[in-house]
């Protein structure tokens, strides 16, 4: 690694040479977490984002994890999806099953993707139904905090724009406090609809991470995690902050580049 570094407000950097190493070390992480909330509680109630994040965690689909991870106490869960039918190529449910949940003995029954024969709104709806009612069964833990879901993990990626999951900056959503699940039908990227965890659910997780690599997103990783005065907007990677839980971003050095208040090595 070619740093980490405890920011002062309960972030944690983790930098890395390159991708290669990232990846090796994200899986490791997903792997260690897992472990430990399988003993204390059983399962492990994990939601993805699709994009880069997908292919950055595919070393946990290959030895030794394919072997050593409880596969069959995963719960699987999507932080953000496209409303586009579960075979088009903007499906994060289809990118995920392609490069991960085809590889790994994940029980079926245990894959949570949302209803992609409705709109968006119903979606949401529907999605959000799914996860109430497995916190009801403790399949998912509850915050103690507030009455949100509290994932095991969340793992997001970043676009170059600053948005996480399908929170994109300047958009309403972002003040959503009463749904848990919530949709747009005016996503800058396309496509369009999409349904997206709201910040609530997210901070309340025990734990995310913000995976992010390449230059072209170096501006909104300074801008997320830098004190940047100015009058420049909220962005909504710079909004994750775990109530009661931990923050780590994972970024190689390309990503990392613009941060200033952390020193790198070359
Ligand atoms: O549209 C989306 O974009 C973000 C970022 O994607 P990336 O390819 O730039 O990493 C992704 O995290 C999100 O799940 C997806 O719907």
């Amino acid at each position: 690694m070619a740093l980490s570094v405890n920011k002062n407000d309960d972030r944690e950097l983790r930098v890395y040479e390159n991708v290669d190493e990232l990846s090796s070390n994200l899986a490791d992480y997903i792997a260690e977490l897992s472990e430990s909330c399988i003993k204390e509680r059983g399962v492990f109630a994990i939601a993805l984002s699709g994009g880069s994040l997908v292919s950055l965690m595919s070393k946990l689909s290959e030895a030794p994890y394919n072997k050593t991870v409880d596969w069959a106490r995963w719960y699987i869960f999507w932080a953000d999806e496209r409303v586009v039918a579960k075979s088009h190529v903007d499906s994060n449910y289809k990118l995920l099953k392609d490069g991960f949940l085809s590889k790994v003995p994940i029980v079926h029954s245990h894959v949570h993707s949302i209803n992609d024969l409705v709109s968006a709104e119903q979606a949401a709806e529907d999605y959000e139904f799914v996860v109430r009612q497995l916190v009801r069964t403790r399949v998912i833990s509850v915050s103690e905090v507030n009455d949100c879901p509290r994932f095991d993990l969340i793992l997001l990626g970043m676009g170059p724009d600053g948005h996480i999951a399908s929170l994109f900056p300047n958009n309403p959503v972002l003040n959503e406090i009463d749904q848990w699940v919530t949709f747009i039908t005016d996503s800058p990227k396309p496509p369009p609809e999409r349904i997206t965890f709201t910040l609530p659910v997210i901070n309340s997780a025990a734990n995310v991470a913000i995976v992010v690599t390449g230059g072209g997103k170096a501006d909104a990783v300074h801008v997320a995690i830098d004190d940047v005065s100015g009058d420049c907007p909220e962005l909504p990677a710079r909004m994750v902050r775990p109530i009661n839980g931990e923050l780590v971003w994972f970024l190689d050095l390309s990503a990392a580049s613009k941060i200033e208040s952390v020193k790198f090595s070359e």
